[in-house]
């Protein structure tokens, strides 16, 4: 049972079963204090301390349950959910609530090796095997490029070598799974991250309030992602040098340092990650015991 000042009617969110996805979300809705002991073979599950439930699906499915209102969020990659809503012609079923900071890939039209390319008038009349055919044939018209576009449901890179097609376009992120197969990336069509997404209609008052608790630790949780605290001491003298090397951080806190009149203890919320380089920097203008920790969590 969720605490007594949780909402009691409860959220249904979609997550991916297994893949590239199910980690990362699953990661997050921990980081958000949501905990889910059972496993996921049970593909239904409830959340033991927030008025949340999830239903594990294959990936493909999340936008369809969301649009329809069989969950009232899903979490899935935005070139899944474009592709879907291109599909239904129902763009705006849905409302993308958070963009999330995993699941980074871009679909692109790759071509054998040894193809010559200079441009996207080369695509026409060429079979393009894809898993998108929305986006593939929407990117097509707005280049003003006739070809014909082959649906497969996995396996693309294969398709040029079994002569299925003569060019692909796929999801790509480290583009070893290209290299793997002779295929060069040629064009980025679309550029994808997870999203966190809800029904367009409405909430109940219940649920549109648990919502807003998951949004605004979401929001602390990503927040924090990019953020470091960083500790150190400075020569008074130098201390104006100092900040300026600190990467995204407004208000310092000076302190004063116990035995030494001469520095100060110097603490600092940096927005930005802090590199090798900002360290060295900061050392060589007189900054000494650099300590550099992670957030985890942030309410501003
Ligand atoms: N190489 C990658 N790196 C990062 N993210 C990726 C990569 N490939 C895909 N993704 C993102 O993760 C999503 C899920 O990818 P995955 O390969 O797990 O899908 P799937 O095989 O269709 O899974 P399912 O069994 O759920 O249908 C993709 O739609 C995309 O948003
Ligand atoms: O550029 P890369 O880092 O090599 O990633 C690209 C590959 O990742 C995805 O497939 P995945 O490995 O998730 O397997 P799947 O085809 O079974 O979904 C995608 O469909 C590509 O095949
Ligand atoms: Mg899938």
């Amino acid at each position: 049972m969720p605490p007594a000042n949780l909402p009691k009617d409860r959220l249904r969110l979609a997550v991916q079963k297994s893949g590239r996805l199910h980690t990362d979300s699953m990661d997050l809705l921990k980081a958000c204090g949501i905990k889910i002991k059972s496993p996921k073979e049970k593909l239904l599950l409830h959340a033991d301390n927030f008025p949340l439930d999830l239903l594990f699906v294959r990936d493909d499915d999340i936008p369809q349950l969301v649009m329809d209102g069989v969950c009232d969020l899903g979490i899935v990659g935005q070139n899944v959910l474009e592709e879907s809503a291109l599909e239904r012609g129902t763009a705006n079923a849905y409302v993308s609530e958070r963009v999330l900071d995993f699941g980074g890939c871009r679909l692109a039209i790759a071509l054998p090796e040894e193809r010559p390319y200079a441009s996207v008038k080369d695509l026409a009349g060429l079979r393009i095997a894809t898993s998108y055919p929305q986006l593939t044939k929407r990117y097509l018209a707005q280049q003003g490029v006739s070809a014909d576009v082959v649906t497969l449901s996995g396996s693309v890179e294969i398709a040029p070598r079994l002569g299925l097609a003569d060019v692909i376009c796929d999801l790509v992120s480290s583009g070893s799974t290209l290299e793997a197969n002779k295929l060069r990336a040629v064009e980025t069509i679309f550029k994808s991250t997870a999203a966190l997404i809800r029904n367009a209609r409405p909430l109940n008052a219940e649920k549109a309030h648990a919502l807003e608790i998951i949004l605004r630790r979401l929001d602390g949780v990503q927040k924090a992602a990019g953020t470091k605290y960083i500790m150190l001491h400075a020569p008074k003298a130098n201390l104006a040098a100092i900040k300026a090397l600190l990467p995204g951080s407004e208000n310092p806190t000076v302190l004063p340092l116990a035995g030494d009149d001469s520095k100060v203890a110097l603490h600092a919320v940096c927005s930005e990650d802090v590199f090798w380089e900002t360290m060295d920097a900061l050392k060589k203008a007189g900054a000494s015991s650099i300590l550099v920790l992670p957030i985890e969590k942030m309410m501003l």
